[in-house]
């Protein structure tokens, strides 16, 4: 069914594209009891003027450009890393969303990150899904996204309803805005979903530990 929200201001069918508004509802996991400061500490700490966002008592949610969302998002996760507690970031990533409309002031904003590296290396193990609504070659758009992170070298296998990457941060995070913007250009709504996990006290599985050898 098509409703009134899949138009956009000049009333034509919202175009596929990266100009489309992008969101991101995600909570901070810190496994601390220090858990309070580490996650306002994290928000607080992120420069955040590109972008639309709201937290309440069990998410935020950032809107707006892919660059500017998904540098919000690893942003956030670095600044929460380097308490150096076992930090998971569960996310829930968005585009073409009926009813998502264009209309936001944030669209307009340039494409410069605005937050910086925050320095040392983060060894961060990601599992992330991709749901490309409403198109039936779905698996294709899965599998070329999944081709691309292996290429990338961060891919680390497919698990029962999501692949896994690891790497530094910086490189699962690329993998992941790359992964969701090649397939957000296939589909007319996609959803991605990941957790993002560092500082683990277990040990990663051995056809993990023994990556690249
Ligand atoms: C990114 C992110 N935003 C909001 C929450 C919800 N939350 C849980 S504890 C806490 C601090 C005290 O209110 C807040 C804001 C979260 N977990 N992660």
């Amino acid at each position: 069914m098509i409703t009134s929200n899949s138009f956009n201001e000049q009333n034509k069918p919202a175009a596929c594209g990266s100009s489309r508004i992008v969101g991101c509802r995600f909570s901070l996991f810190p496994m601390s009891g220090h858990f309070v400061p580490i996650i306002l500490g994290a928000l607080e700490n992120t420069d955040t003027s590109k972008v639309w966002i709201k937290s309440d008592d069990i998410s935020t949610c950032v809107r707006g450009r892919h660059e500017h969302v998904f540098d919000v998002v690893q942003s956030i996760f670095l600044q929460a890393a380097k308490s150096g507690e076992h930090v998971v970031l569960s996310a829930t990533f968005s585009v073409g969303c009926p009813g998502d409309t264009e209309g936001d002031v944030f669209m307009s904003e340039d494409d410069v990150r605005l937050n910086k590296d925050t320095g040392s290396a983060v060894d961060t193990a990601v599992q992330f899904a991709l749901y490309p609504m409403g198109v039936p070659h779905y698996m294709d758009v899965i599998y070329n996204a999944v081709k691309t992170a292996e290429i990338e070298g961060t891919f680390s296998g497919g698990i029962h309803y999501a692949s896994r990457l690891d790497g530094d941060a910086h490189q699962v995070f690329r993998s992941l805005e790359n992964a969701f913007v090649a397939s957000s250009i296939q589909t007319s709504h996609l959803v991605m979903t990941a957790t993002i996990s560092c500082n683990s006290p277990s040990a990663k599985p051995d056809h993990v530990q023994n990556k690249g050898e």
